[in-house]
């Protein structure tokens, strides 16, 4: 039972999905760290896999850059694929003077300057916020592996260029941990239709200071933001059977 966007059968996708925004990454996590990853979907070339991970069935999707987007993959993923967890693995701005480049961020809450979540919730300021289980697993997964992480509100923005130059100084004084864009519209989709989803991201550039990360940095950098994501699945497995 295929939808506008997403050409899988019923029962393709694992219920939790691991999600960049890139459709290349997605495969990339498959080829990587999958065992058996076929390939479900290619509808607009966002792909999407299923295979393994220590045993587990996992799915890889990209969701696109943008609110929008991810909306419209996460909504069907939940409504007609039966998701019921959603991990978006992406990369983000720093603004912070303490955050920096290959930092690994986790975002608790995500701010935003979007009206999608206005639109669902009537008007009213929404406090876009991560299932908080999978945030502590994830934030428990990396500690495990020696990777430091912040863990704070992420900015997600609309505009990638945004015109408002006095933006980021706000941004810093409200200590946004990482700008990117997309949590706030994938939790106010897990709200809306009673899923739960987390944002790892792994930031890609520093907005302040212009630095960035080199493509061989950016490749190893995200490796262990895929580890922290896929182990810390295992670990919401483990608490929800009662280990
Ligand atoms: O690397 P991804 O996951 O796409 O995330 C960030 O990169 C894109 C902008 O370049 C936006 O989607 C932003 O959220
Ligand atoms: O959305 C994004 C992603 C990376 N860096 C940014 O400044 N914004």
């Amino acid at each position: 039972m295929a939808t506008p966007h997403i050409q899988a059968a019923r029962g393709d996708f694992a219920d939790t999905v691991l999600m960049p925004g890139d459709p290349i990454r997605a495969r990339y996590i498959a080829e990587t760290f999958l065992e058996d990853a076929r390939c479900i979907n290619e509808v607009r070339n966002m792909y999407g896999y299923t295979g393994t991970y220590k045993g587990r069935e996992i799915s890889v999707m990209g969701h696109g850059m943008g609110i929008p987007s991810v909306s419209i993959y996460a909504k069907e993923l939940i409504t007609d694929y039966d998701v019921k967890r959603l991990i978006r693995v992406g990369s983000c701005g720093a603004v912070r003077d303490d955050v920096a480049v290959r930092d690994v961020v986790i975002g608790l809450g995500a701010s935003t300057d979007s009206g999608v979540n206005r639109t669902r919730f009537r008007g009213h300021d929404f406090a876009a916020i991560a299932d908080f289980d999978l945030t502590r697993h994830a934030v428990d997964a990396a500690a495990t592996q020696g990777v430091p992480v912040k863990v704070g509100n992420i900015f997600s923005a609309d505009l990638f260029y945004n015109p408002d130059a006095e933006l980021v100084e706000t941004l810093r004084r409200y200590g946004i941990v990482g700008v990117e864009m997309e949590a706030a519209g994938l939790y106010g989709v897990a709200a809306e239709f009673g899923a739960r989803a987390a944002t790892i991201c792994t930031v890609s550039d520093h907005i302040v200071k212009g630095d960035s990360l080199s493509s061989e940095a950016r490749a190893t950098t995200f490796d262990e933001m895929m580890t922290i994501a896929l182990d810390s699945v295992l670990r919401d497995d483990a608490q929800e059977a009662g280990a």
